[in-house]
């Protein structure tokens, strides 16, 4: 059956009294909304893009409900103000998300996952309430909307001059784990729903566009976005919403491709015999190939960057405040993650000699960054590597990720990835063997395992800032301070990151931590 005839069975069966069918007026879907405020306050706090977690939500308001589909089902664009509580002292922020709701008189099987929840009383008394999002009817719908851009409300609109959008596609939403909700139409596009909404451009919209008026074929290309107005934000330019951008169908995902790699080196039967600590690239494949093709990807992006928008360099006092801005992150997080506070002056040391003349007085040129460069943010298509998501790092507020900043800060952050897919294997290996005289005893294959996943780390590592050096970046291998204090800042972010979202990897940046704060080679 196709998705149009099963929404066609849904609507046949009749609307019952007081259902969605009302809530195509004004009227009907503000009232709408605010039936549904108290399930949407319990039900954001468990969705994987809720971007405050652990801080209990105090309030809930609409900003704008915007109709977009009348009848059953009811379509409703919602914007949401959420207020949540950021300590102990009564203190709250205040955040927006994006929702795509909506309201059926039954709720189709197939949409049990997206369930918001099912309203009681008044004059929508049993309407189903669920997230858009999942629904192949309505992601169809808004599909049709950039291929006739315009206003609809509030909300506009956009397509790049030139962009192919087919019609009649339907949106799946991808089940990556994601910090938004993205949206696959057939072979040809994704369009991603911003979740957390801040005034002003998203840099994941505004770098997409320079580096395709640069001509850079490393990123997929851009074919549509849309917007709105923020009210009461004081912000000039509109906030991004949307942004529908090439499918990159039949490409690999770079974390997915790395782990292949390093689990390799546990799966072939070589790697049990192979214990003299050689270099296993026989054993693992050749992924500093790469590795190092990567690293020249990533430096065409930087050097497109650089010729489409402002670029910059720090005086001394600048980076004096670049290495206080990465004291002040650490201390921050010591007070969230309270195990990181042994290794705290050593960190701290390696920031002070960030700002230390004594680096030479090297300049330290800014521009456009990635801001949140990981291999999963990298896939790996028939003609090279592309690299995705320009968001910067979700947590920070816009203004700061649309800061110039040095280069380094992405290579830096894609070397941490490296040391995690290695870390990756080994947290899947069991620590210890039952030794026969009680308790456990370090497992010598994990000790093997872990020289190998430590050299593969090294490797790729390398491999990596060689690409960058050839595509035209600075070696960052030759400024060993600059690249530590970065490091070290990325892996602090991490440790925070994890304890918020996957407690189960925080051993991961963790590790890193105490290597960096010994200033040790990789892993
Ligand atoms: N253009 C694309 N082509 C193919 N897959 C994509 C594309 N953009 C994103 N993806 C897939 O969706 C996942 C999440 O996308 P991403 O932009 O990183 O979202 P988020 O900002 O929500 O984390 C990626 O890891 C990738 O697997
Ligand atoms: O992809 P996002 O923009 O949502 O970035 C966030 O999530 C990432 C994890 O999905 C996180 O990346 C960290 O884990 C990766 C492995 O899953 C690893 O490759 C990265 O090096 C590590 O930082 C990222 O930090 C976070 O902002």
């Amino acid at each position: 059956m196709s998705d149009t005839s099963r929404s066609r069975a849904t609507v046949n069966s009749g609307p019952r009294s007081g259902t969605a069918a009302r809530s195509g007026t004004r009227a009907g879907t503000d009232a709408l909304v605010s039936a549904a405020l108290p399930l949407l306050q319990s039900w954001l706090p468990g969705q994987r893009w809720f971007a405050g977690k652990g801080r209990p939500v105090t309030g809930i308001t609409p900003m704008a409900a915007t109709p977009l589909l009348e009848g059953d089902p009811a379509l409703i664009h919602l914007l949401l103000r959420v207020e949540q509580r950021t300590g102990g002292d009564d203190q709250s922020t205040a955040d927006v998300y994006q929702l795509l709701l909506a309201a059926r008189a039954e709720q189709p099987g197939r949409l049990g996952g997206a369930l918001i929840g099912r309203l009681s009383g008044g004059p929508y008394d049993g309407t189903v309430v669920y997230d858009a999002a999942h629904d192949t009817d309505l992601t169809r719908w808004l599909l049709t909307r950039f291929a006739e851009p315009g206003e609809v409300g509030p909300l506009v609109f956009r397509r790049l001059p030139g962009a192919q959008i087919p019609a009649g596609l339907v949106g799946r939403a991808v089940t990556a784990e994601q910090s938004n909700t993205s949206l696959v139409y057939g072979s040809a596009l994704i369009l991603k729903l911003f979740r957390r909404v801040s005034p002003g451009i998203n840099p994941d919209l505004e770098l997409s566009l320079a580096l395709a008026r640069a001509g850079s074929t490393r990123i997929p290309r851009p074919a549509a976005w849309f917007e709105t107005r923020l009210a009461g934000s004081g912000e000039t330019d509109p906030a991004t919403l949307g942004l529908l951008q090439q499918f990159l169908a039949g490409a690999a995902d770079g974390w997915e491709l790395a782990l292949e790699h390093v689990h390799r080196l546990c799966s072939e039967p070589e790697w049990s015999t192979g214990r003299d600590g050689r270099p296993a690239d026989h054993i693992s494949g050749n992924f500093s190939a790469e590795s190092f093709l990567l690293g020249r990807a990533t430096a065409e992006v930087h050097l497109a960057l650089a010729r489409t928008l402002p670029v910059g360099v720090l005086d001394r006092a600048q980076i004096d405040q670049l290495a206080a801005a990465m004291a002040r992150r650490l201390d921050a997080a010591t007070v969230a993650v309270p195990d990181l506070l042994p290794y705290r002056p050593a960190l701290q040391d390696a920031f002070r000699a960030l700002a230390d003349p004594t680096r030479d007085g090297r300049p330290l040129r800014i521009q456009r960054i990635h801001g949140d460069l990981h291999l999963g943010q990298s896939m790996r298509t028939a003609d090279g590597w592309v690299l995705l998501d320009f968001e910067g790092e979700p947590a920070k507020p816009l203004g700061e990720r649309r800061r110039l900043q040095p280069a380094v800060r992405d290579v830096a952050a894609m070397l941490r990835s490296f040391d995690y897919a290695a870390a990756h294997l080994l947290a899947e290996q069991p620590a210890t063997v039952p030794d026969p005289r009680g308790g456990g005893r370090q497992s010598a294959d994990r000790d093997h395992l872990a020289r190998l996943a430590t050299a593969w780390a090294v490797r790729n590592r390398a491999a990596y800032c060689a690409g960058y050096a050839a595509g035209g970046g600075a070696d960052p291998r030759t400024d060993p301070v600059l690249m530590r204090a970065f490091e070290i800042d990325k892996a602090v972010y991490e440790v925070v990151y994890e304890a918020r979202h996957r407690p189960d990897w925080l051993p991961i940046p963790m590790s890193a931590v105490r290597r960096l704060a010994a200033d040790a080679a990789p892993m």
